[in-house]
Parts: C-alpha cells; sequence; structure tokens
C-alpha cells in the first residue's frame, strides 16, 4: 500500500477566508463547533485526530478509529435553512472530488442521497448537518480513510462500511485529506454562491448512486419503494412509486 506523506497535497492551495483548527482529540467536532460558532468571524473546519462521543445521523454513535478523518466546517452565514440544507450536496461533491484526487481511478464513487458517499458499492464517507444559533452551519464530515466500522454497529440492510485504504490501495493522512477536501469545498461553495443550485444539482446527479432503479426510502412512520428519479430544485428525492411520484425531504434510503 502506498502512504500518502502529509507534505505531498493533491489538489490546490488552502483556501482564501477559511480558518483552520486541528485538535488532538475532543468529544465532537459538531461540539467543538457550536463552542466555538460564536467567535468565529468566517469558515473555519476544525480537525481532530480522536473523538470520544462522535455520532452520526439520527443521533447514532459515529466509530472514530484512528486514522479516519473527523472534521466539521462552520459556515457562519449559511443562508436560511433551505439554503443551508443544499450544503450537503456542494460537501458531497467536495468530497468526490477529493477522493478522486487522492485514488485516481483505482476506486469508482458515487453519491447516495441524501448525504453519503459510496465507494465500490460501500459507505466510505457520511456527512452530517446541523444549525446554529444565529444562521450558521455546522458540516460535520467523517471519512473511513484507513478503517471501515466494524460490521454489527452497522443498522441491518445499511450500506456496508469501507475504506479508501483497503479499496484504493493508498493510505491517506487525515490532514492531507483536508489539505485536498477545503479547496475543494470552497470551489464548490463558489459555484453555490455565484450560480445557485442549478449547477449543484446537474453535477450531484452525474455522479449519484442507483439513478433509475428501485431503492427504498424509509421515513419516521412508512417506508416506500418505488423508482429513483433524481432530486427537485430543493434537493428533494423524487421517487417513482406505484401511487405516483413522491417528493421526500428526508429519509435513510436501502438499496
Ligand atoms: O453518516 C452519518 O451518519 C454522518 C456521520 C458524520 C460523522 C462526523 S465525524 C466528524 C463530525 N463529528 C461528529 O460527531 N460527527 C461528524
Amino acid at each position: 500500500m502506498s502512504t500518502d506523506p502529509a507534505t505531498v497535497g493533491a489538489g490546490s492551495a488552502w483556501p482564501d477566508g477559511y480558518d483552520r483548527v486541528l485538535l488532538e482529540e475532543t468529544d465532537s467536532t459538531m461540539a467543538e463547533a457550536r463552542r466555538r460558532a460564536p467567535d468565529l468571524a468566517g469558515p473555519a473546519w476544525i480537525l481532530a485526530r480522536h473523538q470520544t462521543a462522535g455520532h452520526g445521523r439520527r443521533g447514532r454513535a459515529w466509530q472514530h478509529p484512528p486514522g479516519n478523518f473527523a472534521a466539521t466546517l462552520v459556515l457562519p452565514h449559511a443562508g436560511d435553512p433551505a439554503q443551508a440544507a443544499l450544503r450537503s450536496f456542494t460537501t458531497a461533491l467536495a468530497l468526490h472530488d477529493a477522493f478522486v484526487a487522492r485514488c485516481g481511478t483505482r476506486g469508482q464513487f458515487a453519491l447516495k442521497w441524501p448525504n453519503d458517499v459510496l465507494l465500490n458499492g460501500g459507505k466510505v464517507a457520511g456527512i452530517l448537518l446541523e444549525s446554529l444559533p444565529g444562521g450558521a452551519l455546522s458540516i460535520g464530515i467523517g471519512v473511513n480513510l484507513s478503517q471501515a466500522p466494524t460490521a454489527e454497529l452497522v443498522e441491518p440492510g445499511a450500506t456496508p462500511p469501507v475504506c479508501l485504504a483497503q479499496e484504493c490501495d493508498t493510505l491517506v493522512p487525515p490532514q492531507a485529506f483536508l489539505g485536498t477536501l477545503a479547496p475543494a469545498f470552497a470551489r464548490w461553495e463558489d459555484q453555490f454562491t455565484t450560480y445557485g443550485f442549478g449547477p449543484i444539482r446537474t453535477a450531484w446527479l452525474q455522479r449519484a448512486a442507483r439513478m433509475g432503479e428501485t431503492v427504498t426510502a424509509r421515513l419516521p412512520n412508512t417506508e416506500l419503494t418505488g423508482r429513483f428519479l433524481g432530486i427537485d430544485d430543493a434537493g428533494h428525492m423524487i421517487l417513482q412509486t406505484s401511487a405516483g411520484p413522491r417528493d421526500i425531504a428526508a429519509a435513510d434510503v436501502f438499496f
């Protein structure tokens, strides 16, 4: 396996206007973001080498074995809640760019609605959005760079986790990955603030997993199965069910 040293950056320079905090250990970078947000003048990345209480969507525990990537980007001015929610797509596109920059064609990456990145069909990264007081947004990103979580911690039927090291035969240190991800995010964020969601939606759809295929969306009180037709202008999933098309704002998706 090749090791990708922190000093070798795939991609561009650190983006102007973005701050960076590197922590040896914290409870969760999401909690760290909540504590620090009131003092931030501009966007800031918070990267932790260890998390003692990392969490994922719906309050699930998020394992953080050594060598994996755990970071939160705080955007102090993310717009209204609908605009803020669309950052899951800019973040997924940035992750896709960073993975391709680091792995080249050694892996097959795809974006799974709403918030995951897949590598060779397994989950390699998850995104968690949390809004903060005063219109700020925290974007939490967990990437299995060196290890995949143990299978028994994964919900039955969920996409199995994989790691970059095994699938791509490349060990990327977390700080080096941030050096690729941060400029990629800044580029997509510029696109979004300049041109709106249109080009983001198009780019996301070009990289989407299971387009046109049958998937199941698990909502709080029901499950819907249908053909995945894409996403609308609000980032909602469009599912062609036997009862007609459905627009789904939030769900867990199973293949
Ligand atoms: O797929 C998911 O459920 C989202 C996982 C998000 C995990 C990251 S790791 C960095 C940040 N800190 C946390 O406690 N969670 C997010």
